[in-house]
């Protein structure tokens, strides 16, 4: 048996983390994916403060500006100092040089002080501003965005990375304004002393900025070529410590298995990372190989200048000078540059985030849907899971009329749940048409066909909320104390309520001090309470009492039939005692309506419904139970 738990191997990367063929790494390519990235985070700074954003610009310009100024009085000071003549004499020259560079180191300390003053102040107003976006994007994307793997991933990146990212960048564009002016100060200074020096600096410059670019890019590679690795990682570490999983994990004996998968996975990451290290390490090497040439280059045309006497010593010390904080500069500049480029990757998630969450957004229209839908018409309708290869929904024409209480049967996977949500818009349809009256649900605003519906879910979901919360969230603005109490009563919630400390009052998650989680009947019963409350036209009951017990099963039943009354209900079981007094059942297969009627038409026609039901019958009979009717029964002989 293979050892591969949760395999990787065959995993496909998501679309967004392919790499194009033929990527060649370029200074050219770094330098130009920067803009964008850069008006991206400059664009979101000004959104969030015009006044902030301009303030920072102001205060970055002129530090760089104080810097190269402060550069030039230094160099005033070395002529001063290094000229022939008495030294008394030569230190009084200096004084007014000395004062301005004094003044510019006082200058550049208060605006070191103000630079981070508006700092802290954009960078939080930003990665705010990242963080609403991506939260916005998310919570008005449609439904089906969520059942899109891609999509998910994308999220998680965009989200996570690319707003961090985001927030960094702000600084090091801030680093890449000032360090590059005084690094261009440092080179027109090194120019202006001697025309050949410069090419020197800015070769240095260049092979740091190669080198940097090289080892993002390889960087990112790594990131892409690991990304659907580091998912299953994630998976992996989910299964193998998440509470969810703790029971069987340990039931199944399953602990040692999943750490040697995690190991698995781990190991191949961690190989990858070093190669790839190693990599980025010879990078940096040839970089800076390249780089101290031309400091040696540098160095040496100095050196000549001075031999051949083309350049007086004072203004050599002056050279020297604009050259130590030309190469400081660089370092940091580089640095900006890199980061900047790196981070541009991870921000090129976030706005690919952006617009695609904005293409999957949840749409608007001014067509209402019927608040009561006296008739819902699909016309042949299929429905294909995004990714998925087959149609979970093939051709499906059925109607409901208002009031009607239609039951889907089904072995699993044959659509039912799918059928539900198609048919109360949650889904669009892939073709065909969903029509409530004469709206087409395509047309109509998602929200308002939305208002009209109340999903009581199989594995309802366990907000973490107080109880009575939990109940009233189906429908906020209703506040109607009758109702709420009417919703408990019917679903049973009333005994699930009556055993919690606080009642009503208790938080219903283990998160919080004092929180109580719930069994999964007690979960299902506040469930079908929030769907009851929820009181809508059209109510889609999905499973609504698998997980509860008989006596509070038959009472949801009886609660559902009185409500049912005054609703159009899809209801979704494989209990098919409960569905006889059902006004149609629908029989599906592999996603296709093979047969409908009342419970007593499709016994008469002995089909697919007829062979489900008696297989049911029979096990209730003890048909299936016992060995003696069966031959094979779960029961052992007498
Ligand atoms: N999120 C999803 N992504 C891809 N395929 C899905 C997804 N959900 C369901 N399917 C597939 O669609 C088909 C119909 O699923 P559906 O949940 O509607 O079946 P069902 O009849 O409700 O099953 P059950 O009785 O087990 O609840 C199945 O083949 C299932 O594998």
């Amino acid at each position: 048996m293979s050892t591969v738990l949760i395999g990787v191997e065959n995993v496909a990367t998501p679309k967004w983390a392919r790499r194009r063929g033929g990527t060649s790494v370029s200074l050219g390519k770094a330098i130009k994916s920067l803009p964008s990235a850069v008006s991206m985070v400059v664009r979101l700074a000004w959104r969030t403060s015009p006044r902030l954003t301009l303030m920072a610009g102001v205060v970055h310009v002129l530090s760089g500006c104080v810097t190269a100024f402060g550069l030039l009085a230094t160099a005033d000071v070395f002529s001063a100092l290094l000229r022939e003549g008495p030294t008394p004499q030569r230190v009084v020259e200096a004084l007014p040089a000395l004062a301005v560079v004094v003044g510019s180191f006082v200058v550049r300390a208060l605006l070191d002080t103000a630079v981070a003053a508006v700092e802290s102040s954009l960078r939080p107003r930003v990665t705010r501003e990242a963080n609403d976006e991506v939260t916005a994007v998310l919570v008005r994307a449609q439904l089906l965005a969520f059942e899109d793997a891609d999509f998910r991933e994308l999220a998680r990146q965009g989200g996570r990375r690319g707003v961090r990212s985001l927030e960094s960048s702000l600084r090091y564009l801030a680093d890449l304004v000032s360090g590059g002016i005084s690094l261009i100060a440092a080179v027109v200074t090194v120019g202006l002393l001697d025309p050949w020096l410069a090419p020197a600096l800015l070769l240095a410059a260049f092979a740091n900025a190669w080198a940097s670019a090289r080892a993002s890019k390889l960087r990112y590679e790594h990131f892409l070529d690991s990304v659907t690795r580091n998912t299953r990682k994630g998976v992996v570490e989910e299964v193998a410590t998440d509470r969810d999983f703790a029971l069987e994990r340990h039931a199944l004996t399953l602990q040692e298995r999943l750490l040697a998968e995690h190991r698995r996975i781990a190991d191949s990451l961690m190989a990858d990372e070093i190669r790839m290290a190693h990599r980025t390490n010879g990078v940096r090497l040839a970089g800076r190989a390249l780089a101290g040439v031309g400091t040696a280059i540098a160095y040496v045309v100095l050196g000549v200048l001075l031999h051949t006497g083309g350049m007086e010593l004072a203004l050599a010390g002056t050279a020297v000078l604009a050259m130590r904080t030309g190469f400081s500069s660089l370092a940091s500049t580089t640095r900006a540059v890199n980061s900047l480029y790196e981070d541009s990757f991870y921000i090129d998630f976030y706005r690919k985030l952006l617009v695609e969450g904005a293409e999957r957004a949840q749409g608007s229209s001014p067509v209402t849907a019927p608040e009561d839908p006296g008739e819902i018409t699909l016309a042949d309708v299929s429905f294909t899971y995004p990714g998925a290869s087959k149609p979970a929904l093939r051709e499906v024409n059925l109607t409901v009329a208002r009031g009607e209480v239609v039951a889907l049967v089904g072995e699993n996977g044959s659509g039912k749940t799918t059928l539900g949500k198609v048919l109360t818009g949650l889904y669009p349809a892939s073709s065909g048409t969903v029509r409530w009256d004469d709206v087409d649900l395509a047309e109509a605003d998602p929200h308002s066909v939305h208002s009209s519906i109340a999903v009581i879910a199989q594995d309802p979901a366990q907000w973490p909320m107080t109880a009575r919360h939990n109940v009233t969230v189906g429908r906020l603005e209703r506040e109607d104390d009758e109702a709420w109490r009417e919703a408990v009563a019917k679903s049973g919630a009333d005994e699930v309520l009556a055993t919690l400390p606080a009642g009503p009052d208790t938080v219903l998650s283990r998160q919080f001090n004092d929180g109580q989680d719930l069994s999964g009947g007690q979960w299902q019963r506040m469930g079908i309470a929030r769907g009851m409350y929820r009181d809508a036209a059209v109510l889609v009951a999905d499973e609504p009492t698998a997980a509860l017990d008989a006596k509070a099963e038959a009472r949801v039943f009886e609660g559902l039939r009185e409500a049912t009354a005054r609703r159009t209900t899809i209801l979704v079981t494989h209990r098919l005692a409960n569905i006889r007094n059902a006004d149609r059942i629908v029989v599906l297969d592999q996603g296709r309506i093979v047969e409908q009627g009342t419970h007593e038409e499709l016994m008469a026609s002995r089909g697919h419904y007829f062979e489900l039901f008696e297989l049911q019958a029979a096990a209730y009979r003890g048909g299936l139970l016992s060995s003696e009717a069966s031959g094979k029964g779960l029961v052992k002989p007498a």
